[in-house]
């Protein structure tokens, strides 16, 4: 018997989950509904009981991944295996040819990836059946504080903290840079999902202490024709290096896989 509502399982209790989840726990996802929480602390004031992952693939149809990039290498696949589908937002875990072919070739659960803090997302990836693109590039830009690594030099570093203006921290392909920032720019490993070729799509990151938005513009280019995405989103309060928007993407994902009537895909 076909089951009707999701059981639904939040790995990372951050921006991303603690919204995912509450809007889970009040009911207002039809189709959905919140079972577990995993996260790496003890945590309070949560809407159901907090589980251990292994619980967690037990109870649940489907565990939202919100935790970060290592979670997805290390675990996606064990997740998957168990017969539990992921829908992941560490894109960037999938930047590695071999993890990411292991992942996607993983079962019986199902894997799905948001979109998150970008979109048009799905007219690149329509685009694949034209010949895909010439052309690829995401230009990122954030506050400079959310863009700090702990492999930044101090000239680097020095130059972000007393910058006055926009300043390029690092150019490179959908493959390199996600690596090189775990939790800032998953949005470029996305785009390369869509494209199909981390290598084909060329990131450019910028700090900007003008940067009070988050701004990611894509510009596609082939015989089909030209596409311009532009994004400027609210940063989530408590963690800047998220945009507000990334939940309610994962949401809206749920909203498809779980079969609400009215999406669009
Ligand atoms: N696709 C997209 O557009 C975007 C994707 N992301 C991805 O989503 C991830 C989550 O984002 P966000 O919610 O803002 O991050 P937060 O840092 O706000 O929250 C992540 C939470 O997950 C916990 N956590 C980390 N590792 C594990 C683990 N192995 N098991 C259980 N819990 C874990 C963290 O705990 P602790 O702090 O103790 O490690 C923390 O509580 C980011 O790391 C990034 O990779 C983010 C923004 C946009
Ligand atoms: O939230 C955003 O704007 C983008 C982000 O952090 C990411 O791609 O990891």
């Amino acid at each position: 018997m076909q089951r009707t509502v999701t059981r639904v399982g939040v790995v990372g209790w951050g921006a991303i989950g603690r919204t995912v989840g509450q809007v889970l726990a009040q009911g207002r996802l039809a189709g959905a509904e919140l079972t577990c929480v995993v996260d790496n602390r003890p945590l309070h004031d949560i809407p159901v009981p907090q589980a251990t992952l292994e619980q967690a693939i037990e109870e649940c149809d489907l565990l939202v991944e919100a935790a970060g990039q290592s979670f997805v290498r290390e675990w996606g696949t064990r997740v998957l295996e168990a017969g539990t589908d992921l829908l992941v937002a560490s894109t960037g875990a999938l930047t590695d040819d071999e993890a990411a072919a292991k992942l996607l070739a993983a079962g019986p659960g199902r894997v799905y990836f948001t979109g998150g803090a970008v979109g048009g997302i799905d007219l690149l990836q329509a685009a694949r059946g034209l010949g895909g693109f010439r052309s690829v590039r995401l230009t990122t830009t954030k506050l400079p504080a959310t863009l700090e690594q702990p492999w930044m030099d101090a000239e680097l570093l020095d130059r972000m903290r007393t910058a006055t203006g926009p300043v390029e921290v690092m150019r490179g392909t959908a493959r390199d840079v996600p690596v090189k920032f775990p939790r800032s720019t998953n949005v470029a490993a996305t785009v390369a999902l869509a494209v199909g070729d981390p290598d084909r799509v060329e990131v450019s990151v910028v700090a900007d202490p003008a940067a009070v938005r988050t701004r990611h513009v894509i510009e596609a280019d082939g015989d089909h024709g030209s596409y311009r995405f532009e994004v400027d989103h609210v940063p989530d309060p408590g963690n800047p290096a998220t945009s507000r928007i990334v939940p309610h993407a994962v949401l809206r994902g749920l909203a498809a896989i779980t079969g609400t009537a009215g999406q669009i895909l």
